[in-house]
């Protein structure tokens, strides 16, 4: 096993998927979370490669849910990598922004009440946001990777890897799977948490 950082590598795969056949990697970081590249091609050689990098959402990625636009992103993510030939997803074990599942549930709960997202996290003690992305980073010079496109609207990746040395040469946006129940929750984003709107 080789150490990277703080990262630990523990394995990688095929992952055979509906858009392409990807290689799963898996890297543990110093709190024990697993946290999993999805990566396409020869990602050295070339343009800087298209990279997403993605907190994990157990309803919007796996249960199909419209609260949210991450499992639309994602596929977004993983549609646009299979069609460039190569780039990779950076998925992050940081559920609900960084709070956890159990209190992503709560702060729905909250919301079914009537507070959007942001206050919701804060009714419960925590920060609008509690992600970081110090394992990004760790996980692109695992990658060998120094510069980047990025598919992302989130001002606070770009910002995040900018000041650990990584060069995002392009942003790429990724805006998908609007709806009637997350048409709320995405106006919050862009409003409350500074993220770029769809541009007209
Ligand atoms: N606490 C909390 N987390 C949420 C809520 N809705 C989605 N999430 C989590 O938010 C994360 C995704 O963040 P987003 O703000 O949608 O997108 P982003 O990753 O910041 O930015 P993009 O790169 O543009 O997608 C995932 O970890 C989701 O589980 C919510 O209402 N409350
Ligand atoms: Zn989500």
């Amino acid at each position: 096993m080789h150490v990277h950082d703080d990262l630990k590598r523990i394995d990688d795969a095929r992952l055979p998927t509906r858009f392409a056949e990807f290689r799963i990697e898996i890297f543990e970081s110093s709190d024990a979370k697993e946290h999993a590249v999805i990566r396409l091609g020869d990602l050295l050689s070339g343009d800087p490669p298209l990279v997403r990098i993605h907190s994990e959402c157990l309803t919007g990625d796996a249960l199909f849910s419209l609260r949210c636009d991450c499992g639309f992103q994602l596929q977004a993510a993983l549609g646009a990598i299979a069609h460039a030939g190569r780039g990779a997803v950076l998925y992050l074990r940081q559920e609900g922004r960084g709070i956890g599942l159990g209190n992503k549930i709560r702060a729905y709960a909250l919301q079914d009440k009537g507070s959007d997202t942001v206050e919701a996290n804060q009714q419960l003690g925590f920060p609008a946001d509690a992600r970081e992305y110090v394992v990004a980073g760790q996980l692109l010079r695992a990658l060998g990777l120094s510069r980047i496109r990025l598919m992302t609207n989130n001002p606070k990746k770009i910002d995040a890897m900018t000041r650990d040395g990584i060069e995002i040469v392009e942003r790429i946006p990724l805006h998908s799977g609007s709806n009637s129940h997350n048409e709320a929750y995405l106006r919050d984003k862009v409003d409350k948490m500074g993220h770029w709107p769809v541009l007209a």
